[in-house]
């Protein structure tokens, strides 16, 4: 039977499976990412994603989501660029290519800060708030962010009008005080709540705008704590929006190849 290495990371709590894939030997096969990310039958993780050579950068990140499907992945990006400092590829910054074109980010043994895309707009829905950073973050403000049916409410949103099929995520935040504020996330394509997603955060201190807040914010997540900075473009939009927080390896072992 083949063998294949892989390394588990974490950033706040939001897992990924993480493949050197330099020598293209894991194909990009959906099968396979689901039967790795499933936590009963494979390894278990909210994503999976491969390093691979892309000519101009210092490395391509692949990502999927545990049911297979593609997006761009905050807190995945940060994991990615501490496995690709792990593995030698990278040292202080890097700029590499994502499914939304190319990130940069900057490493220190505490932290990964990834370098954002411009946020174009905060659009309303219904009363509530949507924010697309990369990935489509539905975001609503809540006085009790503990309390909520993260799952029932989430999925009903996530697979609701104006949404459908493609769908969104959903994240429910509570203002903890001046530029801090709890989040909690129902991701699309884990189809339940993570611990933390770096899109999802990102989105709603953007979104806080629109209550008191103003850059930098302080983020709590279930799985840890985040920072994210932005600037205003003056048209309703946002640059320089940049993400911050820990990204951990946490094993490292085989795969056997089926
Ligand atoms: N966990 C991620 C978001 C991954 C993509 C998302 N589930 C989607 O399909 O839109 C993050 O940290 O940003």
């Amino acid at each position: 039977m083949r063998k294949l290495v892989f390394y588990k990371y974490q950033g706040t709590g939001n897992d990924f499976v993480m493949i050197d894939n330099r020598e293209g030997l894991f194909s990009h096969d959906v099968a396979q990412v689901r039967r790795l990310c499933d936590r009963k039958f494979g390894i278990g993780a909210d994503g999976l994603i491969l390093i691979e050579n892309k000519t101009g950068y210092d490395f391509e990140m692949v990502y999927f989501n545990a049911d297979g499907t593609q997006s761009l992945c905050g807190n995945g990006s940060r994991c990615a660029v501490r496995f690709a400092e792990q593995l030698g590829i990278v040292k202080d910054s890097t700029s590499f290519l994502t499914i939304d074109g190319k990130l940069e980010a900057a490493i220190t043994p505490e932290t990964v800060r990834l370098h954002m895309p411009d946020v174009k707009s905060i659009d309303t829905v219904r009363d509530d708030w949507f924010v697309d950073t990369g990935s489509p973050h539905y975001v609503t403000f809540r006085p009790n962010a503990e309390e909520v049916d993260v799952y029932e409410e989430g999925k009903t949103i996530r697979y609701g009008e104006p949404f459908g099929q493609k769908g969104t995520n959903v994240n429910f935040v509570e203002i903890q005080g001046e530029n801090r504020i709890f989040v909690r996330t129902y991701e699309r394509g884990v189809e339940n709540e993570t611990l933390s997603c770096g899109t999802g955060v990102t989105a709603c201190a953007i979104a806080l705008t629109k209550q008191q807040g103003q850059s930098p914010v302080s983020v709590k997540t279930l799985g840890g704590e985040l920072t994210v900075s932005y600037e205003s473009d003056g048209q309703g939009g946002f640059r320089n929006v940049y993400l911050e927080g820990p990204a951990k390896l946490v094993f490292k072992g085989e795969i056997a190849m089926l």
